[in-house]
């Protein structure tokens, strides 16, 4: 399937985002694991949660996350502590999505898990049952997903947990966030120092829980208000102390002309005419906003270097050479650098004839591709169903806010 997108003259609308998926699949394993009181309430409607509610509730032997990294990450940490025999299996590309260094802290704790297929990926088969040991090691720097599937579980082990992480830590907000959602249902978990994180062996209590909105579904809205002449875009449910890391959008979109006023659990979307003349920016703590950014700068004709995007290449497909070929159809020419690094200087080539935008089963690419169109013509948008991944309804809210999708 394909979409062409319009832009309307002006954007004057009111959204309402989904909610975090980051924060909803987080508090369902933790619920999950405590004594479940309490509804959760507001979690997502997207796969990623839905497939996670499905996993903990439907009490299958074959558990098939799709593409969800958080559900596949946290769900073996999980499965490996709860009594029974599971499979746990996703899409293709989720069984090209790493999973050793998990599966080895786990291993090394006492679990017993198998690869079915490939060694260090999905599937697995797990057999869960009470885990001893309360020291573990591991790298920091391939996916944070690891560090806090294994913290999720720490409460719940006889003696707790000491985490030791190795190299550079990547995503540490995600690690934050975990921490955060743990102290909240009642569990003693922190850092001990930049690179061991401590947990007692204290079980988690419910409590009422409201799930806040997506800041990186806030972020393609940011971007909508950046490349228009006219803008003005209130998003409720978001807020300036957000437990999300990703609300950092809000700072670095200032220097792209966008102003946040803070209301009423609202955030409210202004343009200034204060606009950087060129980005650097490391994204390694908001790996999920590289797309955002790389598409908004170069559609602005504002220089950039981020760097920081190592973990782009392992996520719903390679981010890095998405973009790079992507963009190129759009007519710029972006630089990858050690496979960290993408830069553009300003250089240009020939726009593709009819170009349509592929998305490479990635939300993202969809969703930050699509507002392209506010400098443009047109956009057309291949497979763009696959907003479904952590945005429904981002479609409908285009066409809310006035633009016009057409199926071609
Ligand atoms: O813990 C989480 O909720 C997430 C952590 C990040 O992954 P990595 O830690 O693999 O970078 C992020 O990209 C992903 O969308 C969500
Ligand atoms: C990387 C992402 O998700 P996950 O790793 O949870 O599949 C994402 O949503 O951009």
């Amino acid at each position: 399937m394909q979409i062409k997108v319009t832009a309307p003259a002006q954007i004057h609308t009111t959204i309402q985002l989904p909610s975090s998926k980051s924060i909803s699949n987080r508090a369902l394993i933790i619920n999950a694991l405590g004594n479940r009181t309490f509804q959760l309430e507001n979690l997502s409607d997207c796969d990623d949660t839905q497939v996670m509610i499905h996993a903990l509730n439907d009490g299958k032997n074959t558990i098939d996350i799709m593409a969800a990294g958080t559900a596949m990450r946290f769900l073996t940490a999980y499965l490996s502590v709860t009594p029974g025999t599971r499979i746990i299996t996703g899409t293709q590309r989720m069984q090209q999505r790493p999973i050793q260094v998990l599966v080895n802290a786990l291993r090394e704790l006492g679990a017993e898990i198998e690869y079915i297929i490939n060694d260090g990926y999905p599937p697995l088969r797990i057999t869960g049952h009470k885990l001893q040991k309360d020291t573990i090691s591991l790298p920091g720097n391939v996916s944070s997903q690891y560090i806090s599937a294994l913290l999720m579980i720490a409460p719940i082990l006889s003696n707790g947990l000491t985490l030791t992480l190795t190299g550079e830590i990547i995503s540490r907000p995600y690690i934050n966030l975990t921490l955060q959602l743990m102290n909240d249902f009642g569990a003693r978990a922190k850092w001990l120092n930049e690179y061991q994180l401590k947990v007692e062996p204290q079980p988690y209590q419910s409590i009422p829980f409201y799930v806040e909105s997506d800041w990186s579904a806030a972020s393609y809205w940011y971007q909508i208000a950046a490349l228009s002449n006219k803008a003005e875009i209130i998003l409720p449910g978001l807020f300036e102390t957000s437990y999300q890391g990703d609300s950092k959008v809000a700072e670095i979109f200032q220097l792209l002309g966008i102003e946040s006023i803070y209301g009423n659990k609202t955030v409210t979307l202004k343009k200034t005419d204060k606009i950087t003349e060129r980005l650097d920016y490391d994204f390694i703590n908001q790996p999920d906003l590289a797309q955002t950014f790389v598409v908004t700068c170069a559609l602005m004709n504002i220089p950039f270097r981020f760097s920081g995007l190592q973990s782009l290449k392992i996520k719903e497909t390679d981010r890095m050479a998405a973009l790079i070929q992507e963009m190129g159809k759009l007519g710029y020419i972006l630089h990858e650098t050690d496979d960290r690094i993408l830069s553009w200087e300003g250089e240009r080539c020939e726009m593709t004839a009819d170009v349509a935008i592929d998305t490479y089963e990635d939300h993202r690419m969809a969703m930050a591709f699509a507002p392209a169109c506010v400098v443009m013509p047109e956009i057309r948008i291949n497979n763009p169903q696959v907003v479904s991944k952590s945005y429904p309804y981002y479609w409908e809210d285009l066409k809310k806010a006035g633009f016009i999708i057409e199926e071609v």
